[in-house]
């Protein structure tokens, strides 16, 4: 672990929206001793509006450069954990800064149990899990191709975590 991390100094989540980044990107920054960084929150906080109220309004493209600019200021730092929007992936200038200082790490988690959350929340769905589907069968190679490492988030947190541990 320390090698790999010396390398690269960050650690950076990618997947699917409700695959766990968030909880399991806090969690593993809280065990390393490091900053939290989460992109979705930091775009609400420095737009004063919800990530939703963005796509509704703006579009999709505003909120994705809005994104991109978050996630070049969070490259700027380094020994932080930074959970990424599931569809950061879209863009490769996003993933050529990340990978440039981070370990990605792929959360895959099944998409049945994504599916049984509440996706109200999140605008690409809109409450329809049919949408996760499609939108997986884009993203996928997307996950595979940039990630350092895939861990299946399919046991408690805490177990996850030290799996994650593990694999940076
Ligand atoms: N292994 C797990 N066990 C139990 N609950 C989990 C597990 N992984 C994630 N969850 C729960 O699933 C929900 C979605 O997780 P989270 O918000 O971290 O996903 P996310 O990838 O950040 O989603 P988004 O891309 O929409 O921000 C949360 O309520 C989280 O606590
Ligand atoms: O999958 C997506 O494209 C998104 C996921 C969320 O994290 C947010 O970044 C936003 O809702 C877009
Ligand atoms: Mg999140």
């Amino acid at each position: 672990m320390q090698e790999r991390l010396v390398e690269k100094q960050n650690v950076v989540f990618i997947g699917m929206p409700g695959s766990g980044k968030s909880t399991l990107g806090r969690l593993t920054a809280e065990r390393l001793g490091w900053e939290f960084y989460d992109t979705d929150p930091l775009i609400e906080q420095r737009t004063g509006r919800k990530v939703s109220e963005i796509f509704h309004t703006d579009g999709e493209e505003a909120f994705r450069c809005l994104e991109t600019e978050t996630i070049r200021e969070c490259c700027q730092r380094r020994r932080v954990v930074i959970a990424t929007g599931g569809g950061a992936v879209t863009r490769p200038e996003n993933m050529a800064m990340l990978a440039a200082t981070g370990r990605l790490i792929y959360l895959d988690r099944p998409l049945d149990v994504i599916a049984a959350c509440n996706l109200h929340d999140r605008p690409l769905l809109a409450g329809d899990s049919r949408r996760l589907y499609v939108l997986f069968d884009q993203r996928k190679p997307l996950y595979e191709q940039y990630a350092n490492c895939r861990v299946a988030n399919v046991q408690p947190l805490d177990r996850v975590v030290e799996t994650i541990l593990t694999a940076i």
